[in-house]
């Protein structure tokens, strides 16, 4: 595995194996690594002849410098999980090297971002359509790989592909949990053991929000009701949204159940002070 620090550095390789013919998979990140990383990188791998993996703090997408400063960061563990899995190239570039001038560009994903994560994180997704254009210039991949535990982003990724005619198929890849139903996240490394045990309620609580919904006998908002007043009852974690949306769209669903839809649940909430997001989706028949 290489360790490559520069853009210019990046582009020479990704044209080399262009050049050879090879398939590139490229899997973004910011670090931390852990199972659920992993995972994508091996699917790369088996996909592609080469595998290109990411690790950088976007600044551009935290709008809580808090949340920026106390991200955790530990490139050497990184290099030292990521060539087992069949890393071919570790992209580990500065801010310099990534924003060398403050950039004009404004990404708007109307609707899309105007909910959850985005109605919750001003400016985010800009900051991940600005990053994640520069990677998809700079290794110019076949493939891209993103997990769905960030469901919200890869709707985005997905318009940003279209907009711009990336030549490249995104592939969204399922959730990895904990054996307790944990989502794992890279954050999961800053609760407190106290705050740990009580997280999965997280999962719990979509899992009990998937079964009202396969029910349909509650409207929609009564299981967004039913399931914010589940989490409510333990005090270490606030809920900071519960969304009952479609799954597309990410639009709330309101009223009733759509035949043939699929609806995704998707919730924020901080646990001892750690904000993590989860969600599960449902296909109704
Ligand atoms: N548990 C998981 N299962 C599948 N994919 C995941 C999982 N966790 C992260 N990913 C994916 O890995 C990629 C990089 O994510 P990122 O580096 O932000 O890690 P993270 O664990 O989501 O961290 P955090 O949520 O704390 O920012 C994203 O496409 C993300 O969706
Ligand atoms: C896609 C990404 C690497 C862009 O910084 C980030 O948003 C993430 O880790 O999900
Ligand atoms: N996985 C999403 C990256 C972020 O929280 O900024």
């Amino acid at each position: 595995m290489v360790i490559l620090e520069s853009a210019a550095a990046l582009q020479a390789q990704t044209e080399s194996w262009r050049q050879a013919k090879l398939r590139v998979g490229l899997v973004p990140t910011m670090g931390a690594l852990h199972e659920g990383h992993l995972q994508l990188v091996r699917a790369a791998a088996q996909a592609n002849d080469v595998v290109v993996v990411s690790v950088f703090v976007n600044p551009t997408q935290f709008n809580n410098a808090e949340d920026f400063r106390l991200y955790p960061r530990v490139p050497e563990a990184d290099a030292a999980l990521l060539a087992p899995a069949g890393c071919t190239a570790l992209f580990l570039p500065s801010v310099e090297q990534m924003y060398a001038q403050p950039t004009v560009l404004r990404f708007d994903f109307g609707p899309l971002e105007q909910v959850m994560e985005g109605e919750h994180r001003p400016g985010h997704f800009h900051g991940v359509a600005t990053v994640v254009s520069k990677l998809f210039h700079m290794s110019r991949p076949h493939r891209a790989y993103f997990g769905q535990k960030d469901l919200q982003q890869v709707a985005i990724i997905r318009q940003l592909v279209a907009d711009l005619s990336f030549d490249l198929e995104l592939v969204a890849y399922p959730t990895i949990r904990e054996a307790d139903g944990l989502a794992m996240s890279s954050r999961n490394r800053r609760l407190a053991p106290d705050a740990r045990l009580v997280a999965p309620r997280l999962y719990q609580a979509l899992t009990l929000g998937a079964t009202l919904v396969e029910e349909q006998k509650l409207s929609p908002e009564a299981v967004q009701q039913t399931v914010a007043h589940y989490l409510a009852q333990e005090s270490s974690i606030e809920l900071e949204y519960f969304a009952v949306a479609d799954a597309h769209t990410l639009q709330p669903v309101s009223g009733g159940w759509v035949a043939g839809s699929t609806v995704a649940l998707c919730l924020a909430a901080h646990v001892g002070g750690v904000r993590l997001i989860d969600n599960v989706v449902v296909p109704l028949p």
